[in-house]
């Protein structure tokens, strides 16, 4: 399955990124197909308009609905399509979790919709629940100048999860977040050489006993996880098993 990747934005330039490293390689092998637009295609006046004054005024411009709902009749459709999951980065959106990019990374076509300026008018995004499966998705509680950055954020957490994607599928269970993981932070890692500018490898990790390693590395997750998201534990965690 090749899932479509559709990214609408007035500097769809950002997204030639997605040419490069795994990602590259995932368009080459037909994993994911990579779509990026300028919505200013999709405007019809001289200087290409796609922002206007907010209507009960306010500082900055918003996006005019139109090339919006131009641009998604022709790139998805005008049929309602629950399948298809569109994506509207935001500081006003829900936490984007490691479980939602997993639940996507099962989907046969996002739609990413990079916003500019303060936003973009509300009735594109009422529009977009209509017809299709929407996400208005926050990374953090700070401000970007729009939603490219996210939405290459995004991209990457979701594709990395694409079946066939990664050479070694085991190394993902490891992973902080990851269910394999309990959903811990991961522990700290070590290579060679076993000491370094006077630092060494903790003692256990060279011990060859698994046990061992697997209680310090549980230990060492549940001590991070506790420390740095406590939001993260519940009373359990508190408690090394
Ligand atoms: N459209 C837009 C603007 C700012 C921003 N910051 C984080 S996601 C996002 C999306």
């Amino acid at each position: 399955m090749t899932m479509r990747l559709d990214y609408l934005s007035i500097f769809p330039a950002y997204f030639d990124v997605l040419d490069i490293s795994l990602l590259g390689k995932a368009a080459v092998n037909g994993l994911v197909e990579v779509h990026a637009h300028d919505l200013r295609d999709w405007t019809h006046d001289r200087h290409r308009t796609v922002d206007d004054t907010p209507c009960g005024g306010g500082a900055g411009m918003v996006m005019k609905p139109d090339p919006w709902g131009e641009a998604f009749d022709e790139i998805i459709g005008t049929e309602p399509d629950s399948s298809v999951h569109v994506i509207f980065p935001s500081p006003s959106g829900a936490p984007f979790t490691q479980s939602a990019a997993q639940e996507l990374s099962s989907a046969v076509r996002i739609v990413f919709c990079c916003g500019r300026y303060e936003g973009i008018d509300h009735r594109v995004i009422d529009y977009a629940r209509s017809m299709w499966t929407v996400h208005e998705v926050s990374l953090g509680d700070y401000v970007l100048n729009g939603g490219e950055v996210a939405a290459l954020a995004i991209t990457e957490a979701v594709v990395r999860l694409v079946p066939g994607f990664m050479g070694n599928p085991e190394s993902l269970a490891e992973e902080s977040f990851s269910a394999g993981q309990d959903g811990l932070l991961e522990y700290p890692l070590f290579t060679r050489p076993v000491s370094w500018r006077g630092l060494d490898v903790p003692e256990v990790l060279m011990s060859g006993h698994h046990g061992r390693i697997a209680k310090w590395r549980r230990d060492e997750s549940v001590r991070l996880t506790c420390e740095r998201r406590p939001d993260l534990t519940d009373s359990d965690f508190g408690v090394p098993h």
